[in-house]
């Protein structure tokens, strides 16, 4: 009798990463990748931005298309982007890197970087200490980890090659399993619930609210994905979410500055 199994987007995402991982470290020259470390900038405090603009921090995601939406939006100027975020308000920058699935390029992250004060996450599937040094190589501020492609014990790793290297770590989970491995990590993890489900692409703000009790009141936390009005992030509010990370919304509108102003309720 054969064994039926059925792939998910992240399982595939996560091979064609392996992938690449496997070509990137073919081509490696060490020596330079270390040189490029010591070079890049130094890290902006994503979590001090983060706690700075709390309870209502934006990070605001550069994304133009996903495996659940396509394209997302056409008219994509990175360093315009980044700039109109920084005037709307937002605390922090998320950047997604990821090429076949995201149409995102690790260019990105320079470009966003560049064109305003803001930190940048890495928005990228981080399953190899590789990433976490080329991350940092490129100017990354903070990295994701995400919970469901990770162990706990590569997480740890991962979490602690990246706070060596002076970036904040961002983890997130989407279940109550993946919370309580998250919740093992050290302390100044900054801790995010996605409400998109990897394997369905479903996303509900009730994933939020139901995790949030499994959680310290003080601490600080993020709600991410399928947040799309005033409403919205005013209810993740009441419910002790400080801050709030947000792409396909503001993505779709012309001017993400004014999109992101209407969303914290803040006028022109
Ligand atoms: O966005 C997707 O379709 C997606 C699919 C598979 C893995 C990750 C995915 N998204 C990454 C994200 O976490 C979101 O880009 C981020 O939370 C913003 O979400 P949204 O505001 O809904 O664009």
């Amino acid at each position: 009798m054969s064994v039926q199994t059925t792939d998910t987007v992240l399982d595939r995402i996560l091979a064609t990463k392996r992938d690449e991982i496997t070509a990137y470290r073919t081509g490696l020259d060490t020596a330079r990748l270390a040189d490029e470390i010591a070079a890049a900038d130094t890290p902006r405090g994503f979590a001090a931005a983060l706690a700075a603009k709390s309870p209502r921090a934006v990070i605001a995601e550069i994304k133009k298309a996903s495996p659940s939406k396509g394209l997302i939006r056409e008219d994509f100027d990175v360093a315009w982007l980044a700039e109109r975020y920084a005037a709307g308000g937002a605390a922090c920058l998320s950047v997604l890197t990821d090429r076949d699935y995201f149409q995102g390029d690790n260019d990105f992250l320079a470009q966003a970087r560049n064109a305003c004060d803001l930190p940048v996450l890495r928005k990228d599937f981080m399953i190899d200490p590789i990433q976490i040094d080329q991350s940092r190589a490129l100017g990354a501020d903070c990295i994701l980890l995400i919970a469901a492609a990770l162990s706990t014990d590569l997480m740890a790793e991962l979490a602690g090659r990246a706070r060596e290297l002076g970036m904040d770590v961002l983890a997130e989970v989407h279940t109550r399993d993946e919370l309580d491995r998250v919740l093992a990590l050290p302390n100044d993890t900054i801790l995010g619930i996605n409400n998109r489900d990897l394997k369905t692409f479903k996303t509900t703000l009730a994933t939020s609210f139901a995790l949030r009790e499994h959680v310290a009141p003080t601490r600080l936390l993020v709600s991410e994905s399928g947040i799309f009005t005033h409403e919205d992030m005013t209810r993740l509010a009441t419910a002790d979410f400080g801050a709030f990370l947000i792409g396909e919304s503001f993505m779709r509108q012309p001017d993400p500055a004014a999109a992101l102003r209407a969303l914290l309720g803040t006028p022109d």
